[in-house]
C-alpha cells in the first residue's frame, strides 16, 4: 500500500536514505516530490520543486533539522490539507507541537528512524496522533519498505528510543571505530583492522537477530571458560564499565531530546 503523492520537506542525510530505501524497495519514483532548497539533484523520476508548490499531498514527511519548524511550519501548512498524514522524524519535536502546527491535518505521525533505512534493515518506532485503523495499516506497510515498524502506545519514551535505534548507530559506529583503532594500536594494518571489525560486527549482529539465545548467552558462548574471550570481557565488566557507560550514553542522549522538545516549544 502506499501514498499516492508523497512530499519530503528537507531530504538530506536521513529524508534522502528513506528516499533510497523506498525506491529500492519498488515504492515509484514519480509519487515522491522534495522540496529543499540545498538539494541540487533528485533520483530518476523524483520531482525537486524549489518552492512549495501550491497542492496539497497524501503525506508529507519533514526531514529538516527541528529548530527549524517555527519558521517554517506556515509555509509547510500550504501542502496539507484535510487528508494529509504528516510524518516526523524531528528528534525531540513532540505530537504536541506537531498537532499546534498542523491542526488541518488528517493526522500527525512520529518516525524514529535511522539511516539503515537506506538498505530496508532499520527500526522504526512510530507515534500518532489522529489516525485510525486503517491510516495505521497503510503507514505500517508503506513504512515496513524500508525497516520494521515498533508502534508504541504513546510518546513517554520516545525519546529512549530516539536514543537506542536513532543515535544507536552513531554509537555502534564508534565502538567499531575503537575495536579497528585498537587492533592499528597494537600494530595491525589500519585498512585490514577497519575491514575486520565491521565485518565482525556485520556477522555478529546477523547472527544475533537470526538466533534463539539472547546477545546476553551469545556472549557467553563465545567465551570459554579460561579462555581469550573470557579474558576480554573481564576488562569490560570490570566494575560494571561497559553497561553503566552504555546506559549514561543513552540517558544522556534521551535527556537532550526533552531539551530540545523545549526549545521546539518556544519557538513554536
Ligand atoms: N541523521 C540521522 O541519523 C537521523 C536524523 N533524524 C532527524 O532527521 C532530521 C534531519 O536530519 P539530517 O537528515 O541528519 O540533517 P540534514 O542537515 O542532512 O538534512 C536537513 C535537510 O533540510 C534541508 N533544508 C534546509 N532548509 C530547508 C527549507 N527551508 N526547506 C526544506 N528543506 C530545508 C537541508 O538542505 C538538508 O538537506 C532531523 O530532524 C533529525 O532529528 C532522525 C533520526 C536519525
Ligand atoms: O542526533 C540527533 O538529534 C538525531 C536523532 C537521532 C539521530 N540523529
Amino acid at each position: 500500500m502506499t501514498y499516492n503523492s508523497f512530499m519530503f520537506v528537507g531530504c538530506g542525510n536521513m529524508g534522502g536514505a528513506m528516499l533510497d530505501g523506498w525506491l529500492a524497495a519498488g515504492q515509484p519514483a514519480s509519487t515522491f516530490t522534495i522540496s529543499d532548497p540545498y538539494r541540487e539533484d533528485a533520483p530518476d523520476g523524483v520531482t525537486l520543486v524549489d518552492k512549495l508548490p501550491e497542492k496539497t499531498f497524501d503525506a508529507v514527511l519533514l526531514g529538516i533539522k527541528p529548530h527549524m519548524l517555527g519558521d517554517l511550519a506556515d509555509d509547510i501548512a500550504k501542502v496539507i490539507g484535510p487528508e494529509t498524514v504528516v510524518f516526523s522524524v524531528l528528534a525531540g519535536t513532540q505530537l504536541e507541537t506537531l498537532d499546534e502546527h498542523f491542526p488541518s491535518s488528517a493526522a500527525r505521525v512520529r518516525v524514529m528512524p535511522n539511516l539503515a533505512v537506506k538498505i530496508g534493515k532499520a527500526p522504526l518506532a512510530l507515534v500518532e496522533s489522529g489516525l485510525d485503523e486503517a491510516g495505521r495499516k497503510r503507514a505500517t506497510e508503506f513504512f515496513s519498505g524500508i525497516g520494521s515498524c515498533e508502534w508504541l502506545p504513546d510518546e513517554s519514551q520516545f525519546d529512549l528510543v530516539t536514543a537506542l535505534s536513532g543515535s544507536g548507530p552513531g554509537f555502534v559506529y564508534r565502538f567499531i571505530d575503537a575495536l579497528a583503532s585498537g587492533a592499528a594500536a597494537q600494530g595491525l594494518d589500519e585498512a585490514q583492522a577497519q575491514r575486520l571489525a565491521v565485518q565482525m560486527v556485520e556477522g555478529a549482529a546477523a547472527l544475533a537477530a537470526q538466533s534463539e539465545h539472547s546477545p546476553a548467552e551469545l556472549a557467553r558462548r563465545v567465551a570459554s571458560p579460561g579462555g581469550m574471550t573470557q579474558k576480554g570481557l573481564d576488562v569490560l565488566d570490570e566494575n560494571n564499565a561497559l553497561k553503566s557507560l552504555v546506559e549514561n550514553c543513552l540517558v544522556a542522549a534521551r535527556d537532550r531530546g526533552a531539551e530540545m522538545a523545549k526549545e521546539a516549544r518556544r519557538k513554536g
